[in-house]
């Protein structure tokens, strides 16, 4: 079964008269609908490497292979194609777009790519928010939404060009238990349903929601990492 998602060697490095090493020889394989943790001390390296897994930064040695295609070859604007048609992104804070409503936020990125003609993509948005369990948020402007309603609207979003894979940075970083545990919940149930899904987190009740923790610690990947 070919992977969703295979990193290898990733090896992230700062210059400077002291060079810091953020992510040191972390490899990875990702099948579909897995749901993978990333999880370690603050500092460990964690939103570093989920910006070389997600295409948003290069690794000074190592490579990604998204859908077996070979990324180091690519240039900025072909990553930049990779990650709107292929990566859904969550992170701390929600940035959906204040002048916009919620439906709106959702249907931006099907816009963008030409997913869907107009009512499909109307029709696609609010099925999206019902799956979220917002739908009844969905001509609300940010604003006007609790925090984890946003970040399910966030979530909504990220899934709207039909991405192989969700990449989320803290999804609940801002949110407090009850919204947190929704936010895990609806994690794992979108992996049940085929979507793979990897989040950084410090909330350990996320490694008992997830298939696999990865385990950083000072850049590295440690086996048997246990919160
Ligand atoms: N642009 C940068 N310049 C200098 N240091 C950086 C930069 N980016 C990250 N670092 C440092 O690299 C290390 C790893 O940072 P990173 O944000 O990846 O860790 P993290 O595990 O996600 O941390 P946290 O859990 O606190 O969010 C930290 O020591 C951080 O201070």
């Amino acid at each position: 079964m070919s992977s969703v998602l295979r990193a290898e060697h990733l090896t992230r490095r700062l210059p400077g008269a002291v060079p810091v090493t953020l992510v040191d020889d972390v490899s990875l394989e990702v099948q579909r609908g897995e749901f993978i943790c990333i999880m370690g001390p603050s500092g460990s390296g964690k939103s570093s490497l989920l910006y070389l897994l997600g295409l948003l930064d290069r690794p000074d040695s190592g490579k990604v292979w998204l859908a077996d295609k070979d990324t180091s070859a690519c240039d900025d604007n072909q990553l930049a194609a990779m990650r709107l048609a292929k990566l859904g992104f969550v992170f701390q804070f929600h940035f959906l777009l204040a002048e916009f409503t919620v439906a709106q936020n959702v249907l931006l990125p099907m816009q963008r790519l030409g997913l869907r003609d107009g009512s499909a993509a109307a029709e696609h948005a609010l099925g999206l928010l019902d799956r979220l369990g917002i739908a009844d948020q969905a001509h609300k402007f940010p604003s006007q939404l609790s925090g984890g309603q946003r970040q399910r609207a966030a979530l909504a979003r990220a899934l709207a060009n039909d991405p192989l894979l969700i990449l989320a940075d803290e999804p609940t970083g801002n949110l407090d238990s009850a919204a947190t545990q929704n936010v895990r919940q609806l994690l794992r149930s979108l992996a049940d349903g085929g979507q793979t899904v990897i989040a950084v987190t410090h909330d350990h009740e996320f490694a008992k929601a997830a298939d696999r923790v990865l385990g950083l610690v000072d850049g590295r990947q440690v086996v048997g990492w246990r919160p």
